[in-house]
C-alpha cells in the first residue's frame, strides 16, 4: 500500500486562485490589499523567497513593495523602516524576512510591528492571541499545515497528534493550532528521550527540524498522516525534506512531499492574512 500525496503545491494553487478573485472584487470597491517585505543583506536563500513572495503579489493583484536594505543597516535603521510601514495606508501586510544579520535583535524588530499590520502572525501579541484563542492573524506556516490536514479529509479532534520541533515560528505554533483543533498534542525535540516510541504513536506527524531526511520509517504508525515541513538544500542543490519520503511512502496514510508540501501553502496563507488584513482595515 502506499500513501496518499498530499499536493501541497496544487491545493496553494486553488486557495491563491480564490484569493485574486476576492482581490478583483475588493478593487471595485477601491480597497487594494497591500504587502510590504523588509529584507536585510543578501543571503541567497532569502532573495529566492522573497522574490517568491513579490511575484505572488503581483499574480494576486495586490500592491507590493520590497524593501532591500544593505548587509550593513543598523537595528534603529531597520526600525524606523518597520515604523513607517506601521504608518503606511497602502500597506496592511509588514513581513521582514528571517534570519537577520547577526548585529540585529529579531526579537526588537518583530516586536515593533504593527499586530494588525502581522502577516507573519510572529509578536508576542499575535502568539497571546494564538494561544488564548482569540481572533488573530494565525502563523502562515502552521496555518497551511492545519488547512492540509482538513484537505486530506483528517479532522484531528480526539487524535494523537506528534510535533517534532518546537521553534517559535513552526513547532509550537502548530502545536496550539492542533490543540485547538482538539488533537491530544506532544511535542518533541532535541532533548526527547525514546523519541522513535513517541513518533511512532501519532495518527498526526508533523516534522519541524531542519534535519534532511532524518525521520525514518521507524517514526511512523502505520497509517499516519505525516506532514513533513522541513526544507533542506542538499550538497547535490537538491530539496529534502526532514522526513525520509521514500522510506516512509509505503508506512504512512497520507504523506507531503518536499518541495511542493506545506512551502507552497505558507505563502498562499501569507496572501490569505494580507487579504484578512485588509479586509479588516476597510471594515468588510
Ligand atoms: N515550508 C515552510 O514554509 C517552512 C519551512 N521551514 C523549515 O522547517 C525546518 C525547521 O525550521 P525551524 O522551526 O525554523 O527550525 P529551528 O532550527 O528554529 O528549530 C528546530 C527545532 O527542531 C528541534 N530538533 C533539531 N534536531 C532535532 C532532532 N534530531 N530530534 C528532535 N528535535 C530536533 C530543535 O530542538 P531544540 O529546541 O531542543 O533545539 C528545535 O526545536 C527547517 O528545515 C526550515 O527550513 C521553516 C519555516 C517555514
Ligand atoms: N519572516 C519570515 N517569514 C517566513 O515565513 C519565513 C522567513 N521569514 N524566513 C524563511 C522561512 C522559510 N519559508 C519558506 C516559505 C516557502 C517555501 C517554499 O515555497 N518552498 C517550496 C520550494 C522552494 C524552492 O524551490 O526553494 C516548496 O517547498 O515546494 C519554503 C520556505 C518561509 N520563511
Ligand atoms: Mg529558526
Amino acid at each position: 500500500m502506499s500513501a496518499k500525496v498530499i499536493e501541497g503545491k496544487r491545493i496553494a494553487q486553488e486557495i491563491r486562485e480564490e484569493i485574486r478573485q476576492e482581490t478583483e472584487r475588493l478593487k471595485e470597491r477601491g480597497i487594494v490589499p497591500g504587502l510590504a517585505v523588509v529584507l536585510v543583506g543578501g543571503d541567497p536563500a532569502s532573495a529566492v523567497y522573497v522574490g517568491n513572495k513579490e511575484k505572488t503579489c503581483k499574480e494576486m493583484g495586490f500592491h507590493s513593495e520590497v524593501h532591500r536594505l544593505p548587509e550593513e543597516t543598523t537595528q534603529e535603521q531597520l526600525l524606523a523602516v518597520v515604523a513607517d510601514l506601521n504608518r503606511n495606508d497602502a500597506v496592511h501586510g509588514i513581513l521582514v524576512q528571517l534570519p537577520l544579520p547577526k548585529h540585529i535583535a529579531e526579537k526588537a524588530v518583530i516586536d515593533a510591528i504593527a499586530v494588525e499590520k502581522d502577516v507573519d502572525g510572529f509578536s508576542p501579541q499575535s502568539t497571546g492571541n494564538l494561544v488564548i484563542g482569540d481572533e488573530s492573524l494565525l502563523p502562515c506556516t502552521p496555518a497551511g499545515i492545519i488547512e492540509l490536514i482538513r484537505r486530506a479529509g483528517v479532522d484531528p479532534a480526539g487524535k494523537h497528534a506528534v510535533v517534532i520541533g518546537r521553534s517559535n515560528i513552526v513547532g509550537k505554533p502548530v502545536a496550539m493550532l492542533l490543540l485547538r483543533e482538539n488533537a491530544t498534542v506532544t511535542i518533541c525535540h532535541s532533548r526527547t528521550e525514546n523519541m522513535e516510541a513517541i513518533a511512532s504513536q501519532a495518527d498526526i506527524l508533523v516534522v519541524a527540524i531542519g534535519k534532511p531526511k532524518a525521520i525514518g520509517r521507524r517514526y511512523v504508525k502505520p497509517g499516519a498522516i505525516v506532514i513533513d515541513v522541513g526544507v533542506n538544500r542538499l550538497e547535490s542543490g537538491k530539496l529534502a525534506g526532514d522526513v525520509d519520503y521514500d522510506e516512509c511512502l509505503d508506512v504512512a496514510g497520507a504523506i507531503t512531499p518536499v518541495p511542493g508540501g506545506v512551502g507552497p501553502m505558507t505563502i498562499a496563507m501569507l496572501m490569505q492574512n494580507t487579504l484578512k488584513a485588509a479586509k479588516r482595515k476597510a471594515g468588510v
